[in-house]
């Protein structure tokens, strides 16, 4: 059997993730963790391009890997256009629109550049990004705000949720597309996804939109107050969309954005650190009550996933509120990595075409 090696790279906004393949076979996983501080001198996103290649080059030569055998570059996607779900070749549009940032900034965005680049030095590799973090599959009447020019967006863990979706299902003897499903991705920023039958109907922008905060995000504001620091000269747009999204959140209250270290200080007795956690679990709760009625009460599971479903503070939390919508499945940590190599061996075995970005 034709054996591919598969390098996966996944930009997290508090983490950069990498593993390699033989075929299905893990040779190689690392999650390196990004603190605050280390974040805190690059002003943009796109000023982090050469620290996270460096690290993802470094990690593969400290482990010898012969990245010459590389076949595909699989990279989690960033803020494009909104697509459908799949898997795109990285090409000469989609770096374009992930280098602007189309949609706004994230790590994310550096996923597909930093591929191709890579792809590019070696032999025979080519680069692709699947089910990228603008998968939109929202029915219309969730697009709709009170202000016309502002409809809400589909920006979440596309990846992950479907990915989770598709694992708890196969679990339970069924398949994806047969069950509506209310998936929460607790991670740097979080989304809380409505899944009816496969389809992601409703679910809240992770990045600057709407939605709980999280331990770099502020998640919904009050407008009127947003609309006054706007406007009040303290702050220039950077700052603010800083305090929305990378200071905003955990970050903002505590100074960490690393849910373990508020966990840490949760059992050290820190009553500050125990009001502001257990906030940010009565909002995801909450977001998951919304999806609920969305789906009209037809739900077959909640998944709570992502870093911070290890926390038991958060999942005992979030379940008490919850439990009794459905029953309720934890899968810490995320798929992506192996739903990103699973994409990339389906595309270099010609079991699916890859689609094509415009
Ligand atoms: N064992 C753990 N216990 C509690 N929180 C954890 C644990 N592992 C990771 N986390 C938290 O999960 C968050 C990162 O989640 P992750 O899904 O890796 O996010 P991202 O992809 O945005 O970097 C961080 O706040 C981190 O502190
Ligand atoms: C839009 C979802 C992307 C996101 O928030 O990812 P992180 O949790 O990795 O920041």
């Amino acid at each position: 059997m034709e054996i591919f090696r598969v390098l996966v790279i996944n930009p997290g906004s508090t983490s950069t993730k990498i593993a390699v393949y033989d075929n299905e076979k893990s040779i190689f996983l690392k999650n390196i963790k990004h603190p605050a501080h280390e974040l805190e001198p690059f002003k943009t996103i796109a000023d982090q391009y050469e620290f996270r290649k460096e690290v993802i080059l470094n990690e593969l030569i400290n482990a010898d890997i012969d990245i010459e055998r590389i076949d595909g570059v699989m990279a989690r996607g960033g803020l494009v256009k909104p697509i459908s779900s799949g898997v795109y070749e990285v090409n000469e549009a989609l770096k374009r629109d992930l280098r602007i940032g189309i949609l706004g900034q994230h790590a994310s965005n550096l996923g597909g550049l930093i591929a191709d680049d890579i792809a590019k030095s070696l032999p025979h590799a080519r680069a692709f990004i699947a089910d990228p973090v603008v998968v939109d599959e929202l029915e219309e009447v969730a697009r709709i705000t009170g202000c016309p020019s502002m409809p809400r967006r589909s920006i979440f863990h596309a990846l992950n949720q479907k990915a989770v979706g598709r694992l708890f299902a196969r679990t339970r003897g069924f398949v994806y597309e047969e069950l509506n499903l209310i998936v929460a991705h607790m991670g740097g920023g979080v989304s809380i996804g409505a899944h009816r039958q496969g389809k992601v109907i409703d679910v809240n922008n992770a990045i600057d939109g709407y939605g709980p905060f999280s331990p770099e995000r502020a998640g919904t504001l009050p407008s009127g107050a947003l609309v006054d620091a706007c406007f009040s000269g303290k702050y220039t747009y950077d700052e603010m969309k800083k305090i929305v999204t990378g200071n905003g959140g955990l970050v903002a209250h505590l100074g960490t954005n690393q849910a373990y270290e508020v966990e840490k200080r949760v059992k050290a007795g820190d009553e500050h650190a125990k009001l502001i956690l257990s906030a940010m679990c009565y909002q995801i709760a909450k977001t998951i009550g919304g999806c609920a009625a969305v789906l009209k009460g037809k739900v077959n599971g909640i998944i709570l996933t992502g870093g911070i479903a290890h926390d038991n503070f958060v999942i005992n939390y979030i379940k008490e509120m919850v439990d009794f919508i459905a029953p309720v499945a934890v899968y810490p940590g995320e798929d992506e990595m192996t739903a990103l190599m699973q994409n990339g061996l389906m595309v270099l075995r010609n079991q699916v075409e890859c689609k094509v970005y415009a």
